[in-house]
């Protein structure tokens, strides 16, 4: 309970009669990176909806930097995290440099009127996802990959002190999957604290923590190596995982296909 953090406390929550969350116990601090893994349908967006306060929990509670999240208003809520859902709607009208400029909006004051701070923000957002040759046009127009990069500098340009990102390297080619990973790790430097859902663990592996959500539980949680490299995924996948390591000792993650 000692210093700010984003924190899932016996989170319980179901759609109707299915369960989804059976007690889910998970912190994230400033300053570190979680991946969180797990088969499709474990709940890991329903997860970050709890934690970013877009879905209440049927029992347990989330805590924001000690205060229920539920108390924060709407505004500060959005000042200290950001949150990148999994294909969520967008504007498909608006251009790139205004949905980035969204995400300035818990910082704006009653008259919404765009200060220096706030377009330095939505620039440096820009830049640090290279979407700014894409700043003038529309969303709808843009690659798949490309307005993936523009929804991710929306929720940087907030500055927030926590991150959620759902599958952020989603649609992104290798190149821009390198840079998001070297992006994240300086925001982590800057002390961001980071949440991700990744699917492809070659990617959590560049995170700090790695916890494993199966069954409605979280079943493994620790040092991202230790987690993805330690006999938990095989212990969900089985046959289908392979573990290799590099000459450098470097844990490398594939499917098994032969
Ligand atoms: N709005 C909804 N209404 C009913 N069921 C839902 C709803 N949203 C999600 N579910 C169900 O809840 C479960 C968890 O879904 P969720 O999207 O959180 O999983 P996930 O771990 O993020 O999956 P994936 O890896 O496929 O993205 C799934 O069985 C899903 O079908």
């Amino acid at each position: 309970m000692d210093g700010p953090s984003l924190r899932a406390e016996q989170v319980r929550f179901g759609y109707g009669r299915a369960e989804v969350l059976l007690g889910v116990d998970l912190e994230l601090r400033p300053g570190e990176w979680l991946a969180l893994l797990g088969p499709n349908g474990s709940g890991k967006s329903t997860l970050l909806n709890l934690l970013a306060g877009l879905l209440r929990p049927r029992a347990g509670r989330v805590r924001l930097d000690g205060r229920p999240l539920a108390a924060y208003p709407p505004r500060a809520r959005g000042q200290r995290l950001a949150y990148l859902p999994q294909n969520g709607p967008y504007p498909a009208g608006m251009s790139a440099r205004e949905v980035v400029g969204l995400g300035r909006i818990p910082h704006m004051g009653l008259l919404g009127r765009e200060t220096p701070e706030d377009r330095r923000a939505v620039a440096w957002a820009l830049e640090v996802t290279e979407a700014l040759p894409l700043a003038d046009r529309p969303l709808g127009t843009l690659s798949g990959g490309e307005r993936q990069r523009v929804l991710l500098a929306r929720a940087l340009a907030a500055r927030p002190r926590y991150l959620l990102l759902d599958e952020p390297t989603s649609h992104l080619d290798l190149h821009h999957q390198a840079a998001l990973l070297r992006l994240l790790r300086r925001l982590v430097a800057e002390g961001v604290g980071v949440l991700t859902v990744l699917h492809d663990p070659n990617h959590a592996l560049a995170a700090d923590r790695a916890a494993l959500l199966a069954g409605g539980r979280v079943v493994a949680e620790g040092p991202a190596d230790a987690v993805l490299s330690g006999g938990a995924l095989e212990a969900i996948y089985g046959r289908d995982v392979w573990v290799r390591r590099t000459a450098e000792g470097e844990a490398v993650v594939l499917p098994r296909w032969r």
